[in-house]
């Protein structure tokens, strides 16, 4: 786990309209580095806006946000994936890896320990050469997680990993996402599973589109509890050491 007490994510006073409704309320928060944060609330309350809002893909209507990390995976809900793609599990999970090599850029040897380690960590080592559109629901949750651990990303973004999954497959999905923050990869995930709620380091609980309970992460050594540059006491109180110095790389 990393020693990094400066967030991941910074967002403040986040608001985010849709057509019209308002799915996120004055949001003020901070992913902490390193750490598995875990999003719970009731349906419709903005928890996969807010982690869209925190990839980076989805633009709010208000307040800033600010990301201190190189590279972000994003693995989507299952539903938001298409069954007839002709390729199989390793071509899937490889897909992961081209980040920065680009699409006709041979996968050097770095990528490709990512990606045997990525399958072996989600057990789809004897599904490797399955074509994907042939695979079980749960087969497709665990490639599309290890496609997103393939990115080797420091921001790995989860929509609830573990839903409809049988008991084993939630264990090795969970065991991947505790190996990913062991290696101080910072995971925020949404998720109504207890066994996922259970393993946050930092829960953060959404209500038509506002923060109930958020407690603040740790601080930066020697941070003030509430920073005056907000112009809030309130916002101030998410925040972790001023926005000023957090570096903007994702
Ligand atoms: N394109 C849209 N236009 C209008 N409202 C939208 C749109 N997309 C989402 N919403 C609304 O925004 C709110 C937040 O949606 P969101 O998907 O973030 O909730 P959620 O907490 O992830 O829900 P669930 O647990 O059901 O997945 C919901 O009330 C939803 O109906």
């Amino acid at each position: 786990m990393t020693t990094s007490h400066q967030p991941a994510a910074l967002l403040e006073r986040v608001d985010v309209v849709l057509d019209g409704h308002p799915a996120l309320v004055g949001v003020d928060l901070a992913v902490p580095a390193g750490r598995l944060t875990v999003l719970t609330g009731p349906n419709g309350a903005g928890k996969s806006t807010l982690l869209e809002v925190i990839a980076g893909t989805r633009p709010v209507t208000a307040g800033r946000v600010r990301r201190d990390v190189d590279r972000v995976a994003f693995v989507p809900q299952r539903a938001a994936t298409s069954d007839r793609l002709p390729v199989t599990v390793r071509e899937v999970v490889t897909v992961g890896a081209w980040g920065e090599a680009g699409l006709w850029r041979p996968v050097g040897r770095d990528r490709r320990r990512r990606v045997a380690e990525a399958l072996d960590l989600l057990g789809l080592g004897p599904l490797a050469r399955r074509p994907f559109g042939e695979l079980s629901g749960g087969e497709r949750q665990r490639t599309l997680l290890a496609q997103g651990l393939a990115r080797g990303a420091d921001l790995l973004l989860l929509d609830e990993p573990t839903t409809g999954l049988d008991a084993a497959t939630s264990e090795r999905i969970r065991d991947a996402v505790v190996a990913q923050v062991a290696r101080g990869i910072t995971v925020v995930g949404v998720s109504h599973d207890p066994a996922v709620v259970a393993l946050a380091d930092h829960r953060v609980e959404l209500s038509e589109g506002r923060l109930v309970d958020a407690p603040t992460p740790p601080a930066r050594q020697g941070a003030p509890a509430d920073d005056p540059s907000t112009g809030s006491t309130d916002a101030g109180r998410h925040n972790v050491g001023r926005p000023a110095e957090i570096s903007r790389t994702g």
